[in-house]
């Protein structure tokens, strides 16, 4: 994650230091605006936005920590960092159940409040984005979560072109939302009333895809005890989306070009070619040019979808997305529950070859693990990613007293985190699959301290 510099509000009654830490944040590229009593304080803020409160507690005119203590509520809907010399356990709690973000001591060091700032600006601008998408941005977002340049490329695309019935390919590794673009693009067109219908071409063999898309007439098989329409004619005046299409065999690829051609088809034993009128969106994660050069995919057809190709970018290719996509799963499991900064800064150094599926699934299994009212930190998403701790997996080395017990305990551990990861956090589903009852499985969790 990129940090970016933010729009300051500095609360403070001693001008040297408001100064000198101006001067340190300006540095960085922050605008600062100074206040030097609670008076000032409160009409800076309503005058200039700031998206961070950086608050001295003790000020004129009483010079007494409540002056300051009493502007915090007021501040609320950003993130205020406390600045004291008396920085007492005492006083801190006071400030944090005001609703102050976070507290530094005076005398502050330039590397702290630098860092503070930083974290709290992040903060900052998530909560903004995802009121803002309660708020409805959803629509305007087209369903795809994301505020990188590359997104906003592709949701300006998706516009242009879903207004059209012309067929087109979406192109991008797994797990990238290839079928949330072919439903945005259904979505933006004049066929949003009518059915928005997904085949996976790999999901079945070339005789059972050819019926399922192109129906079959009674007798033309074994089994076909009367006709039945496939899924193009399911589709009619909608959108049909072919996910895999590279899958799709030969003979099948020859089928779909016709459809392609002129919207006619012919239903498997059927004798008289039917017509239909629906818009085709294929997609794949596979490399089609070389598969055109390898033979395995016909080039005509290729040619025919790629006259309009969407990429949709590994994640990796908008690092900047990771914490909103992240705020937003994680709402959506766990409606209020906070990622805590170590959490923010474990996703954005992590890889992530599945993509946004995994984010995904990584961010609401943690968020179903959550305790209530306690932040997902980076140790939930650790274990809720799978990835095991190194000391506490290794097995202990040969035999000793003990050691036995604590091998056991080891595996049991690994395998419950297991099952429990692959299960999302349902402790019934993650019981069963261990052969054990769910009370068991919560006694075990308890005795390894694994809640
Ligand atoms: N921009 C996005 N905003 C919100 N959710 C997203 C976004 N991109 C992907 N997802 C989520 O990630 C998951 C995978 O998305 P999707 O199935 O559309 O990917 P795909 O590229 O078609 O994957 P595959 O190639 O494996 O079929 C879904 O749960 C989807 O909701």
């Amino acid at each position: 994650m990129t940090d970016q510099p933010g729009r300051l509000l500095l609360v403070d009654d001693e001008p040297a230091f408001c100064r000198l830490a101006a001067a340190w944040l300006e540095r960085a590229g922050h605008r600062v605006v100074v206040a030097h009593d609670p008076e000032q304080a409160a009409a800076r803020f309503a005058e200039t936005a700031p998206e961070v409160v950086l608050l001295d507690l003790v000020m004129p005119p009483r010079l007494v920590p409540e002056a300051g203590l009493d502007l915090i509520p007021g501040f609320a809907s950003v993130p205020v960092i406390v600045m004291t010399a008396h920085a007492e356990h005492d006083l801190a709690l006071r400030a944090v159940e005001r609703g102050a973000w976070d507290f530094l001591g005076k005398p502050v060091e330039p590397e702290l409040l630098s860092f503070a700032v930083a974290r709290a600006l992040r903060v900052a601008r998530l909560r903004r984005e995802v009121a803002e998408l309660r708020a409805g941005g959803g629509a305007e977002d087209l369903g795809l979560v994301g505020r990188s340049p590359v997104m906003a490329r592709l949701r300006e695309r998706i516009r242009r072109l879903g207004a059209t019935s012309l067929p087109l390919i979406v192109l991008g590794p797994t797990g990238t939302g290839k079928e949330l673009v072919a439903r945005a693009l259904h979505q933006v067109s004049d066929r949003r009333a009518g059915p928005f219908i997904a085949v996976h071409c790999g999901a079945l063999p070339g005789e059972l895809l050819e019926s399922e898309l192109f129906g079959h007439i009674k007798g033309a098989f074994t089994g076909a005890h009367r006709d039945r329409p496939g899924l193009v004619e399911a589709a009619h005046r909608g959108t049909l989306f072919l996910d895999e299409v590279g899958e799709m065999p030969p003979p099948m690829q020859v089928k779909l070009l016709r459809f392609l051609a002129d919207g006619s088809f012919l239903p498997v034993g059927g004798r008289e070619m039917r017509r239909a009128e629906v818009r085709i969106v294929a997609a794949t994660h596979r490399d089609l040019e070389a598969m055109v050069a390898a033979g395995t995919f016909r080039e005509d057809l290729f040619f025919r979808l790629k006259g309009f190709v969407m990429r949709t970018p590994a994640l990796a290719e908008r690092a900047d997305d990771i914490s909103l996509l992240a705020a937003v799963f994680l709402q959506r499991v766990a409606p209020g529950a906070r990622l805590t900064p170590d959490a923010l800064s474990w996703l954005a150094a992590r890889d992530w070859p599945g993509n946004v599926r995994e984010l995904r699934a990584v961010v609401e299994t943690a968020g179903a693990l959550a305790t209530e009212g306690e932040g997902v930190d980076a140790a939930l998403l650790r274990f809720a990613a799978g990835e095991a701790e190194e000391e506490q997996e290794a097995p202990p080395a040969g035999a000793g007293p003990g050691q036995l017990d604590a091998a056991i305990a080891a595996l049991e551990s690994r395998m419950l985190r297991q099952a429990l990861a692959e299960t999302g956090g349902n402790q019934s589903e993650a019981a069963r699959r261990l052969g054990i009852s769910r009370p068991g499985l919560i006694k075990k969790m308890a005795r390894l301290g694994l809640r």
